[in-house]
Parts: C-alpha cells; sequence; structure tokens
C-alpha cells in the first residue's frame, strides 16, 4: 500500500444524486485488521458510500485511498482486490451453489477456479450439497454462501453491506465469530448494519445520517462524547408515566426498554430537575443507568431531523 497506514484513507467525499447530497464531506480512516462498522437510518448515505470506497461510483469531491489506490484514479485495481457483499447477498437463486461460486471465480478471472471452488465448497461444509439450487438454502446460509463467494478472490478488505439483514440471531452470532476470525487474520472489514448488538461488536464505528458522519470512535468514546444522560424507571403504567413527562424541559427522549423506561437528556440538572417531582412518587423507582449505544442513536436521529426535516 502506497500510503503504508490506512487501509481505507478518504477525505471529504461527496456524491449526489440529481441535486440531492447522498454523502457530504465522508472522512474516514481504517487501520488495517479492523473492523468498522457504518450505521445510520435508511438513506443516510451508508450504500453510497461503500461503493464509493470500492470504486463502484465516482465521488463528486474528494479524494483519498482505499488499499493503496487511489479512489478516483486506480479503480480497476481496487474492484479487483475488496470483497463486496451487497445487501440481499447477490447470489443467483435459480443456480446452484456451485454454480454461484463458479461463477463469482470466473468474474474475478481466477485462473484456478475449480481448485479454489472446491476448496470453498468444502470450507463451507456444502461439498455434498453443491447441486442444491443457492434460491433453497436458509437465509442464514446463503449468507455463509454470499460470503465466501466474495472471499473466493482473497481480498484483504472486505466490504459488507447490511450483511446480516433479516437472518436469525444464532446465523448472525457465528458470521460475527467468522468476521471476527478473518479480522485476526489481517483482513480489514468495513460493514454496515442496524443491529445494536452488532455494533458493539466492532472495534471503531461511525454514525451517518442524512449524507453526513455525525460521530464516530470506539463504542465507548461514541457514548462518552455523546454527553447523554439517561435515568432508567421501573413501575406500573409507565406508558402513562411516558405521556407525563414527554416535552418537559431537559427531557429530550423516552424509550421503553422492556420492562423500563429509559428517560435520557444533555442537561443533566434540567432532566433532574423535570423527573424530581415522579422520583417522590412511590409507584415508581428511579436509577441513574448507564446509556448505551442506542440511547446516543436514537438521540442522533431525532436530532438530525430536527435539522433537516
Ligand atoms: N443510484 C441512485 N440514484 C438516485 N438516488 C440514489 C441512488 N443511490 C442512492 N440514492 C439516494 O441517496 C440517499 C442515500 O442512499 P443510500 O442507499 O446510500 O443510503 P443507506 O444508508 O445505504 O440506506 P439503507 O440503510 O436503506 O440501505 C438516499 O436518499 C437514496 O434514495
Amino acid at each position: 500500500m502506497s500510503n503504508g497506514e490506512f487501509v481505507i484513507d478518504v477525505h471529504g467525499l461527496s456524491k449526489s444524486f440529481d441535486g440531492k447530497l447522498a454523502v457530504n464531506q465522508l472522512s474516514l480512516q481504517v487501520n488495517k485488521g479492523e473492523i468498522y462498522g457504518f450505521l445510520g437510518p435508511n438513506g443516510s448515505g451508508k450504500t453510497t458510500s461503500i461503493r464509493m470506497l470500492c470504486g463502484l461510483l465516482t465521488p463528486d469531491s474528494g479524494s483519498g485511498t482505499c488499499l493503496g489506490f487511489d479512489v478516483i484514479l486506480e479503480t480497476a485495481e481496487i474492484k479487483r482486490q475488496v470483497g463486496y457483499m451487497t445487501q440481499r447477498f447477490s447470489l443467483y437463486e435459480d443456480l446452484t451453489i456451485q454454480e454461484n461460486l463458479d461463477f463469482t471465480a470466473r468474474v474475478y478471472g481466477m485462473k484456478n477456479r475449480r481448485e479454489v471452488v472446491e476448496n470453498s465448497l468444502e470450507r463451507l461444509g456444502l461439498t455434498q450439497r453443491q447441486k442444491q439450487l443457492a434460491g433453497t438454502l436458509s437465509g442464514g446460509w446463503k449468507q455463509r454462501l454470499a460470503l465466501a463467494a466474495c472471499m473466493l478472490h482473497e481480498p484483504r478488505l472486505l466490504l459488507l453491506d447490511e450483511p446480516t439483514a433479516g437472518v436469525d440471531p444464532k446465523a448472525r452470532r457465528d458470521f460475527w465469530d467468522e468476521i471476527h476470525k478473518l479480522a485476526a487474520d489481517g483482513i480489514t472489514v468495513l460493514v454496515s448494519t442496524h443491529y445494536m448488538d452488532e455494533a458493539e461488536r466492532c472495534h471503531r464505528l461511525a454514525y451517518l445520517a442524512n449524507g453526513s458522519l455525525l460521530t464516530h470512535g470506539t463504542a465507548t468514546e461514541v457514548v462518552a462524547k455523546s454527553g447523554i444522560i439517561t435515568w432508567s424507571v421501573e413501575g406500573d403504567e409507565l406508558i402513562h408515566l411516558a405521556e407525563q413527562l414527554r416535552g418537559l424541559p431537559g427531557i429530550k427522549q423516552i424509550v421503553p426498554f422492556g420492562n423500563t423506561l429509559h428517560v435520557s437528556g444533555i442537561d443533566a440538572e434540567l432532566l433532574h430537575r423535570s423527573i424530581s417531582v415522579f422520583q417522590e412518587d412511590e409507584r415508581y423507582h428511579w436509577v441513574r443507568a448507564k446509556p448505551g449505544l442506542e440511547d446516543v442513536f436514537i438521540q442522533m436521529m431525532d436530532q438530525s431531523q430536527d435539522v433537516f426535516s
């Protein structure tokens, strides 16, 4: 890699579609062997960012490198060397498992195709089922097959766009174990997700809203930077309590969490003043809670809607 340091190193990437800004001045640095999470609501620009990084979309402005190659001038090299798993797995449902892998190996122009596909089938434990149509596999197996397909050419960078959407929790956990193994082998992974548990499994993460990167860092740093203060309350008829709390000074959000409500704000004193009346009510039990990523991201989503709506 020419920059010798970052696997992804881009500055000020922007992209508009029909005059509407989809990604606004994205700057991002990702280290080798790092699992970097991309979070944000639907339409926030995650896919567009990933496509600019792997050379499928040309940025309107900005510059940088991916795997040491220029994201504007050397896109052919980048495309050859990244593994890109698109949303909905991009498998051909009416081709067999073996044919899907073979097709991908052909796309990458691999010379030792047969051997590579056979090895991949064996690693997946799908040799016996290689003639089965990909469309008949379960969601978890489709996902494993798609990951195997984008790993055939041994990329050093994986770009995974919502790889676990609609997959059951066991398959998601297995998938993340696999991702961590790959990262331990030095493969860098950029992964977009809507799942908070997955966000917590990333080494670092970024949150996008309306095309702009609002925050980034480790999960702990992101929570600490947000300055959010959260109280958790237990008791009966929390739904009525929520109605009474909504809109009071200092209360920015009220979110049900199982049998509790999380009541959060940024101004500790104002928040405390607003909830103090209800703290005296013996029907409720209040404790200061450790805010999680979900509290922070809900808050960010609300803020960005305030700004952009
Ligand atoms: N090819 C395109 N033509 C026109 N508009 C597009 C195109 N691709 C993306 N957009 C728009 O750009 C914005 C960002 O979309 P993008 O798909 O990057 O978001 P996302 O964060 O990946 O969303 P999701 O979580 O739903 O996948 C959206 O408003 C989307 O409609």
